[in-house]
């Protein structure tokens, strides 16, 4: 595994603190006009457009001319004043600075724009995962990875509501090779950078039997079937409420131990997962101790672009009961 330079960490964590401070004094705050329907009939606001662009403009500050393969694309922005707006007053208060016109959202939403080649390095952002959470007022997550030959290898989620054991929310949640921590996400100290605060490792949850185990999914019916995985909870003796939880912060919620399986059921054969959706979750619950694969049993497999086009569903899980999980997935879904 190649190993990412303090540089690169710090500007990555900076990047996604930055966004998910803006998104989340959007959060509520969101008026008419500040949404959009993209052509996929699937939302947009403009905490999304703005948090791609504070990203992206963070790490060419500090790392220069780096490939983004983000989620949005300026085109939907275009002959759009009233959103671009948004946007730019939005983008100057995460990145501190006053003047941001919609000339400079733009070019910065469009920094995200990359193509993502096969053996290429390139960062991937989702720059609200869970927008239907977010513009509900529940959780989403700002999700940035850096792949590299097709696999992941670094990951930062930002988790803005996630509740904390001790009554705070909000987590920074980071993967690197060396392991999973965890950052608060308002620095004591005042920074943004990661060295700006301590940060606490974490791991998968210890539960050794199925019946100790909370399953984590979508809340979005749509988005992961609830019918297949309560049949597949009940073959495998859990007993616990689903836990239903917006987003990447499922990811998060496996990494630091608060549910022990993340189940991703696919609702519709024609829908292949956008790697956006998956890469930084994915690593940070692998680093984190756990496992993770689709529906099937195989790796998650970075190496086809901007689509996850070998894969179906998403199974994560603390790593001590795997098999047996995909075991109940494939009999219930009959695979
Ligand atoms: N039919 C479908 N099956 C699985 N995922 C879907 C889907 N339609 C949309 N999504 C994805 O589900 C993500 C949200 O995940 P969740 O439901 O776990 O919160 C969306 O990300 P965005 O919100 O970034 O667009 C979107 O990419
Ligand atoms: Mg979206
Ligand atoms: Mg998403
Ligand atoms: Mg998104």
């Amino acid at each position: 595994m190649s190993s990412i330079s303090p540089a690169t960490v710090d500007a990555a964590v900076r990047a996604v603190r930055r966004a998910a401070i803006a998104t989340r004094w959007a959060q509520g705050r969101l008026v008419s006009g500040n949404t959009l329907t993209k052509s996929d009939d699937s939302p947009v606001t403009v905490a999304d457009f703005a948090a791609q662009a504070i990203v992206c403009n963070t790490l060419a500050e500090e790392l220069g001319d780096v490939a983004v393969v983000g989620e949005e694309t300026p085109d939907d922005l275009v002959d759009r004043p009233d959103l671009l707006d948004g946007v730019a007053s939005l983008v100057a208060m995460g990145v501190g600075t006053s003047n941001v016109t919609a000339t400079d959202v733009i070019e910065a939403v469009g920094r995200g724009a990359s193509d993502a080649p096969r053996d290429g390095t390139y960062w991937t952002l989702d720059p609200i995962d869970g927008t239907k959470g977010f513009v509900r007022g529940d959780q989403y997550a700002i999700a940035l990875a850096l792949i590299e030959g097709g696999r992941v290898v670094f990951g930062v989620l930002g988790c803005p509501n996630l509740p904390n054991p001790d009554g705070t929310r909000g987590a920074l949640l980071v993967g690197s090779g060396e392991g999973a921590v965890m950052y608060p996400l308002d620095d004591a100290a005042g920074g943004d950078g990661v060295s700006a605060s301590e940060g606490r490792p974490i791991r998968v949850d210890a539960a050794a039997v199925l019946s100790e185990a909370r399953f984590c999914e979508s809340v979005e019916s749509g988005h992961s079937d609830q019918t297949h995985s309560v049949a597949i909870a009940q073959r495998l003796g859990i007993t616990a409420e689903p836990y239903r939880i917006d987003s990447q912060c499922k990811y998060a919620a496996v990494a630091r131990g608060d549910a022990s399986i993340y189940l991703r059921l696919p609702t519709r054969a024609d829908y292949v997962e956008k790697i956006w959706d998956h890469a930084a979750g994915k690593f940070v619950v692998e680093c984190a101790g756990g496992v993770v694969t689709d529906v099937a049993g195989a790796p998650l497999d970075f190496s086809h672009g901007k689509l996850l086009q070998a894969n179906r569903g998403v199974v994560a899980t603390n790593g001590r009961f795997h098999e047996q999980v995909l075991d109940a997935v494939g009999a219930v879904l009959d695979l």
